[in-house]
Formats: structure tokens, C-alpha cells, sequence
């Protein structure tokens, strides 16, 4: 196992942010934790990167115990923390050769690494960090955070505020980087990058709701959903959810996502209802389940 975590707990005064955590990462594997904000995401990251200590339970990385061995772990892995990773008023370069020297190593003898991702920002060597566009300073932070050759990757919602095209970009290279053998544990509110994780664990209010292969969670889903869109989004909403026979209904991009109660369930009945309640233009298709219907299902 690359990290192992048993029964991590954390309370921060009166929030509880960990509670009893477990889970296993298998070397080679990439791992996302997926959850909405203050699901306790980054405490996590914290107390595996030996920047915080658990109230309870244990956890080790890459054999290190995250209490007793953080020099080693400190040294071995690579954390590319939410917020703040870059001296804004350094250069690109500047801020690599900082990373570097601090590990005791050389842009040029890890540079097979980075390289890939480094040609991308290379033409902005000179410039501030500070005065990078969103997709530029991530890539640079993955540079710092791979310029010593981690074994383990540790990247706390590193797409959160970038365009959807470096978005992309940015998961392309981490496949990349997981084909050279590294370990990378990922975190990310967006449900659609779940997709791309080998397994994933969906983790609310500081607990694990559920710990699946993308495909397999979504394939389990107890449920029927439909596909529900009509004229006027707000009123189809109401309405919805005033229907007796509702279990959930949830916005869904332009339209809406329901699950009713019964097992016999005729979508000609809902029609009707919803006719009566001054809506037009309904449409009304069952759809397949998506990893956020599973995560709704699960916090429910
Ligand atoms: N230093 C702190 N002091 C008090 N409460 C904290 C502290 N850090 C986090 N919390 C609380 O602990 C809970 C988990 O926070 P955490 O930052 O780990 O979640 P997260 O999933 O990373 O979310 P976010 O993306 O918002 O950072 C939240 O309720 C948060 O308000």
C-alpha cells in the first residue's frame, strides 16, 4: 500500500472535520476525494503531508508513519496544497529553483519530469508567479511539487478556478504522471474529474459516504432517475418537489434530475401534474446515473 489511513479523527474546537476515517491507496493508483467544500478534504491532506497532527488513529505514506517518520515523509512526497503553494513575487524560474534547492536537488537533474509541463510555462520563466493566468500558476505549482520525483503526489483541489480547457490539460498530465509509477492522491469538488480517478471516495461533513471505482458506484444505483425539463426551471422545481410521490429532485445543468417513490411509477401521471401546475414545453426521459446522483443518494 502506497498510503494507508485507519481511523483518523479531527476536531477543530467545534467543528468535527475528520471522523474515523480508513481507506488504502494502492501504489501506482490515482485516488480522488471527492467532496464539497469543508467536507474536510484539506485536513486530510494536512495530517498525511505531517502538517497537522490527528486527534485519534493512524496513517502511513509509503511505509512512513505520518507521526513518527515525517522527515521521511516530508522529504519523499510532493504536496500541491490549495492555496498559497507559490511565492507570488519569486519567478517561474525563481520559484523552481526555490523548490529545488530546498530538496537538495536541480531543476536539471529532475528535469525528465517536469519537463513536459515546464515547456508549457517556459516562455513565462521571467514573469512574477503573481501575474499568472490560473491554468499557468497550477502548472507551475505541479512543477514545484514534482521537482524532487515524489513517489507520492498529493494535490488538494488543484483544479478549482481554472478554465475548463487547462482543466483538462491538467487531468491528461496526471494520467501522465501515474503511467512513471507515482502515487496521487487528489482531491476535487467537481464531479465530473471523479470520472478520471482509478477509485474514488466520496467524503461529506468529514466522513466517507462510500470508497468505489467510478464505474461501479454509479452502476449500483438503487434507482430510476429521470430527466425532467419544461419551460420555466424555478416553477418545475416548486412543483416537483410539492409532488406527493417525490423522493428527490435535484437542478441538474438546464434541467432536473427526479426519483419517484413507487415501483410502478408511470411518467404519464407526472405529465398530467405538471401540466396542472401551468408548466409547457415538459420533457420527461429516464437518464443514467452520474456520480452525482450516487453522491446525493449517499447524503441523503
Ligand atoms: N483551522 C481551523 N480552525 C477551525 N475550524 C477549521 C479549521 N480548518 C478547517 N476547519 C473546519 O473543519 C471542517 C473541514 O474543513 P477542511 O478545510 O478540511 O474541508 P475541505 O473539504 O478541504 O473544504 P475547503 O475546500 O472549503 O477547504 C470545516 O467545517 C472547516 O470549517
Amino acid at each position: 500500500m502506497s498510503i494507508s489511513v485507519k481511523h483518523i479523527s479531527k476536531t477543530y474546537k467545534k467543528a468535527k472535520a475528520l471522523q474515523n476515517i480508513s481507506f488504502e491507496v494502492k501504489k501506482g493508483e490515482l485516488f480522488g476525494l471527492i467532496g464539497p467544500d469543508g467536507a474536510g478534504k484539506t485536513t486530510l491532506f494536512r495530517i498525511l503531508t505531517t502538517l497537522l497532527i490527528p486527534d485519534e488513529g493512524t496513517a502511513n505514506v509509503d511505509g512512513f508513519d505520518v507521526f513518527n517518520d515525517y522527515k521521511k515523509i516530508r522529504n519523499g512526497v510532493g504536496y500541491m496544497p490549495g492555496k498559497f503553494s507559490l511565492y507570488q513575487d519569486l519567478t517561474v524560474k525563481e520559484n523552481l529553483n526555490f523548490f529545488a534547492t530546498i530538496f537538495g536537488t536541480t531543476i536539471e537533474e529532475n528535469y525528465d519530469l517536469i519537463k513536459e509541463i515546464y515547456v508549457q510555462i517556459e516562455p513565462f520563466k521571467n514573469r512574477r508567479a503573481g501575474k499568472l493566468s490560473g491554468g499557468m500558476k497550477q502548472k507551475l505549482a505541479l512543477c514545484c511539487a514534482l521537482i524532487h520525483k515524489p513517489e507520492v503526489l498529493f494535490l488538494d483541489e488543484p483544479t478549482t478556478g481554472v478554465d475548463p480547457v487547462s482543466r483538462k490539460e491538467f487531468w491528461e498530465m496526471l494520467k501522465r504522471l501515474q503511467q512513471k509509477g507515482i502515487t496521487i492522491l487528489v482531491s476535487t469538488p467537481y464531479m465530473d474529474e471523479a470520472e478520471l480517478c482509478d477509485r474514488i471516495a466520496l467524503i461529506q461533513d468529514g466522513k466517507i459516504l462510500e470508497i468505489e471505482t467510478p464505474q461501479a458506484l454509479v452502476k449500483k444505483f438503487p434507482k430510476s432517475i429521470y430527466n425532467i425539463g419544461a419551460n420555466n426551471m424555478y416553477q418545475l422545481i416548486k412543483s416537483l418537489k410539492s409532488y406527493s410521490y417525490q423522493y428527490s429532485v435535484f437542478p441538474f445543468g438546464e434541467f432536473v434530475h427526479y426519483i419517484d417513490t413507487r415501483e410502478n411509477f408511470s411518467t404519464r401521471d407526472l405529465l398530467q401534474f405538471l401540466e396542472s401546475q401551468s408548466l409547457s414545453d415538459i420533457t420527461i426521459e429516464k437518464t443514467q446515473p452520474t456520480i452525482e446522483d450516487a453522491f446525493m443518494e449517499l447524503s441523503k
